[in-house]
């Protein structure tokens, strides 16, 4: 079944040396089973925070939170965790890499390495299997770490910047092939970003945070016409101009009522 997530009533306070402070408030949120949702907002509103929350990484001072109906305690091999550094280690080759993840949660075995050589190969990583990071570009390294990842076959993925660190083009390439892996696989996916376009053009629903403390300032549903469009031609449909423009305002104001 694929994993539906429930946040309830999150509030989570880091606590310093003499004063707590308050990261995220009372933040309740339901992404369905196979949607794709993406936290926007102000720099300090609490994606970050969320994601770890989410990904069993970060206790929160209250709250609960779900994965498939499962309160979340700790890590769990059915969540992923993309970041914007592909933390690939430069002395293993790109397949041992890739396998890092089924090595970890003790589910190495032919079927899964085979597997593991047929998804290097959709991410066009073919012929790669034996070379060194050091020898790949920062995009390709960047699918390496997306194959360890999805290896594992997690429901649910959370991506926190995945593709802040590449170049334009590349990035826009990878925004479509990850949109339509997921889509594919059915996974339920979270991903925090700094660019409304890449959110609009690859989420179900945009839900943009204002800080201090973190919470819902307003959630953008993406119409089906340009969810269902691959993100980079989504970008040059009717109606996306105009939703970049709405989330944008109200992520002025979001920042500004800060000041
Ligand atoms: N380890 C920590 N200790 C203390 N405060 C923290 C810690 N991590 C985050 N914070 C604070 O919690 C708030 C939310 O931080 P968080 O990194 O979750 O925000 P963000 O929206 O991801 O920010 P950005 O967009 O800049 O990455 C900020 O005020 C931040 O300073």
């Amino acid at each position: 079944m694929l994993p539906i997530v429930q946040l309830k009533e999150v509030t989570h306070a880091y606590l310093g040396d003499r004063e707590a402070s308050l990261a995220i408030e009372n933040f309740s949120l339901y992404v369905e089973a196979g949607e794709f949702v993406s936290l926007v907002g102000p720099s300090g509103c609490g994606k970050t925070t969320l994601l770890s929350i989410i990904a069993g990484l970060l206790q929160p001072s209250r709250g609960e939170v779900f994965v498939s109906g499962h309160m979340v305690s700790g890590p769990s091999p059915e969540v992923g965790y993309m970041l914007q550094q592909d933390y690939l280690f430069p002395w293993r080759t790109i397949l041992d890499n890739a396998l890092l993840g089924l090595e970890l949660t003790g589910r190495l075995n032919e079927n899964s390495r085979q597997q593991t050589i047929g998804l290097l190969g959709e991410m066009g990583l073919g012929g790669k299997e034996h070379a060194y990071p050091a020898q790949l570009s920062g995009g390709m390294r960047q699918r390496v770490a997306l194959v360890r990842t999805l290896s594992t076959d997690p429901g649910l993925l959370l991506l926190d910047e995945p593709f802040s660190a590449l170049d334009y083009q590349i990035k826009l390439q990878l925004e479509d092939l990850v949109s339509e892996t997921l889509r594919r696989r059915g996974t339920t996916a979270i991903l925090v970003t700094h660019d409304l376009s890449e959110a609009i053009a690859v989420s179900n629903r945009v839900i943009l945070l204002q800080p201090n403390p973190g919470k819902i300032r307003k959630i953008f549903t993406v119409p089906e016409a340009i969810r269902s469009t691959p993100p980079l031609y989504a970008r040059d449909l009717p109606g996306f101009a105009e939703l970049f423009h709405e989330v944008w305002k109200e992520m002025e104001l979001a920042g500004r009522d800060e000041l």
